[in-house]
């Protein structure tokens, strides 16, 4: 089983770099790390020299990347995936300087979704200058889709370490690598693709003050404000150009104790399963017989 220590980035093709970059930084609150590279932005949360990098091109998710221990484990992980049936590329030196990582290996997951595995992922020393203070503290975790939901744990859970940490039905899996939560998430999609990068923000009022300045800014709001009962993140989803959905979260879970964790199993039909702020449905209060005496609604 091939052992992932951490998301590393998403490289994304954009028709317009400029305006994407633009979002990024400006909506999203990111910090875009200059270089000498034509072509390629690389945008910043945290101490990972990137975690998103758009490529001047056709519009669309490139790859999702992980990160292993190290060369070694990127050659056994590259062994293995070739012993598993999987077609695996090996980057040239150039491809791993542009991802800013030691080595690179990339290989298509059952579903038709790229994957890159790489290793000693740049980190850079100085503070994240951000676009806009947007209260951005770390890239949170990546959301895939893949047709068959179960089927994608099953890959991810034998071919590498992730386990399930919460089902909602049959739509998504939320899977760790490590003691957050999920930083891998499955949602239940006709084709392979990104549904959204996550990024994880400082406190709560950071979620609302944003929420307001999208709204402000005409920012198409896709869902949200609202509480995953799963990590218990309080979320904010949001549509950036050529069609990258963003969520902002704040408080995602920790699981600590491995040993006893269970999955817990949401029902999508029901409400309250993807946010739980929705509670039944209730009757509205302007309802006569429910309001005091002469209480207009
Ligand atoms: C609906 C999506 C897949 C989802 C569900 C739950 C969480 C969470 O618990 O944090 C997410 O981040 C999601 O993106
Ligand atoms: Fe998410």
């Amino acid at each position: 089983m091939i052992e992932l220590t951490d998301i590393a980035y998403v490289r994304s093709g954009v028709a317009d770099l400029d305006r994407a970059v633009r979002f990024a930084t400006e909506v999203v609150g990111l910090e875009h790390v200059g270089s000498d590279e034509v072509g390629v932005a690389h945008l910043r949360a945290d101490a990972r020299h990137h975690c998103l990098a758009f490529v001047e091109g056709a519009s669309g998710v490139i790859a999702s990347a992980f990160t292993v221990a190290d060369e070694d484990a990127l050659a056994l992980a590259e062994t293995e995936l070739e012993t598993r049936g999987f077609h695996v590329w090996r980057g040239t030196a150039e491809d791993a300087r542009t991802r800013r990582v030691g080595a690179v290996v990339g290989f298509d997951d059952p579903f038709g979704n790229r994957l890159e595995l790489v290793c000693a992922q740049q980190s850079l020393g100085r503070p994240v200058v951000p676009g806009r203070a947007s209260g951005i503290t770390e890239f949170g975790h990546l959301c895939l889709d893949a047709p068959d939901v179960a089927e994608a744990h099953r890959f991810f859970s034998t071919t590498f370490n992730a386990r399930a940490s919460d089902w909602i039905g049959d739509a998504a899996c939320l899977m760790r690598i490590d003691e957050v939560h999920h930083k891998l998430a499955v949602f239940r999609g006709d084709h392979p693709g990104l549904c959204h990068v996550n990024f994880q923000v400082a406190e709560l009022d950071d979620v609302f003050r944003n929420w307001h300045h999208l709204q402000d800014l005409g920012v198409e709001i896709e869902m949200g404000p609202g509480r995953h009962p799963q990590s218990g993140a309080v979320f904010l989803y949001f549509l950036g150009p050529e069609g990258l959905t963003y969520e902002y979260s704040y408080g995602v879970r920790r699981i600590t104790d491995e040993a006893a964790w269970r999955p817990r199993f949401f029902d999508p039909a029901e409400r309250g399963s993807i946010d739980m702020w929705l509670g039944p449905t209730q009757k509205p209060i302007t309802q006569p017989q429910l309001l005091p005496e002469g209480v207009r609604p």
